[in-house]
C-alpha cells in the first residue's frame, strides 16, 4: 500500500472522539489530515447518537479543507461511502456482500458494518477556509449488540465474523486513505454525477418501498433515485418527494 500524496496522518492511542480532535485541529490545519485513533472514549454517531466501538474496530476522521459551494459539503458522504466500499472490497477480495444505504451507511450481508458522520468547521467567507470532518467507523472485528441501536435500525455486523477477513485498523486506514484520495480527486475533476451513478449502482433497495424518518415525520414511498443534490427521491401516492436529511428504514 502507498499513502496518498498531500494527505497527513495522525495516530492516537486514545482520544475522546476523532470528530472532537478534528474540531480542535481545524483552525490550524493547512491540508487534509487523517486522524486515526485506536480507542475512542466518547465516539459519536449521526443525529446525536453515541457510536459504540468494540476493540479492534476502525475509527478515524478525515479533516479536509474544502472550497466551493456549501451544498458540495454533504456530497462528500457519497464520496466517502464509495471509498469505504473500495477499501472493504480491497481487504476482502469480494464485492458482492457490500451495498450502500442512503445517505452514507455501508451494509455487509444486509447489516450495518460502517457509518459516516460529517461535520463542518470554519467560515466560508472572505477570511476563513472551511474544513469538513468526515468521521468513519467500521466494525472490523466485532459488532455492538443489537441493544446499541434503536428499534428498527439495521442490525450491526462486523467484517471478521461475516467474511473471515482479519484486518488491523491501521492497515484498513491505508486502504481507505488511498481509496478516498482517488474518489475525492474524481469528484473534484468530474463533479458529482459519476459519484452519484456509482453510488446508485451499489445501492440497496432501489425500486423498493422504504421509509424516511426525521425527528418529526415519516415518509414511505418507492426509492426511485438520488438526485443531483444528493437528496433521496421517493415516489409516494402524493407525488415525488426529495428528502434532504432523514434515517431510512427498509
Ligand atoms: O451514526 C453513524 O452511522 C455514524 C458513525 C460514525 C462513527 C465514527 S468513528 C470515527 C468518528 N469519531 C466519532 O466520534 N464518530 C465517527
Amino acid at each position: 500500500m502507498s499513502w496518498p500524496a498531500g494527505y497527513a496522518r495522525v495516530e492516537l492511542d486514545e482520544v475522546d472522539s476523532t470528530m472532537a480532535e478534528a474540531a480542535r485541529r481545524a483552525p490550524e490545519a493547512a491540508g487534509p489530515v487523517w486522524i486515526f485513533a485506536h480507542r475512542q472514549t466518547a465516539a459519536r454517531g449521526r443525529r446525536g447518537r453515541a457510536w459504540v466501538e468494540e476493540d479492534g474496530n476502525f475509527a478515524a476522521t478525515l479533516l479536509l479543507p474544502v472550497a466551493g459551494p456549501a451544498q458540495h459539503l454533504a456530497l462528500r458522504s457519497f464520496v466517502a461511502s464509495l471509498a469505504l466500499v473500495d477499501a472493504l472490497v480491497a481487504v476482502t477480495g469480494r464485492a458482492e456482500p457490500f451495498s450502500l444505504k442512503w445517505p452514507n451507511d455501508v451494509l455487509l450481508n444486509g447489516g450495518k458494518v460502517a457509518g459516516i458522520l460529517l461535520e463542518s468547521h470554519g467560515g466560508r467567507g472572505a477570511g476563513g477556509a472551511a474544513h469538513l470532518a468526515v468521521g468513519i467507523g467500521v466494525n472490523l472485528r466485532a459488532a455492538p449488540g443489537a441493544e446499541a441501536v434503536e428499534p428498527g435500525a439495521m442490525r450491526p455486523v462486523a467484517l471478521l465474523p461475516e467474511t473471515g477477513a482479519d484486518v488491523a485498523p491501521e492497515d484498513f486506514l491505508e486502504h481507505l486513505a488511498e481509496a478516498y484520495a482517488r474518489r475525492e480527486a474524481a469528484f473534484r475533476t468530474f463533479g458529482f454525477d459519476p459519484i452519484r451513478q456509482a453510488w446508485l449502482a451499489g445501492a440497496a433497495r432501489v425500486g423498493e418501498t422504504v421509509t424516511a424518518r426525521t425527528g418529526t415525520s415519516a415518509t414511505t414511498g418507492t426509492f426511485e433515485t438520488v438526485d443531483p443534490s444528493g437528496h433521496l427521491v421517493l415516489s409516494t401516492p402524493s407525488g415525488r418527494i426529495a428528502v434532504a436529511a432523514a434515517d431510512v428504514f427498509f
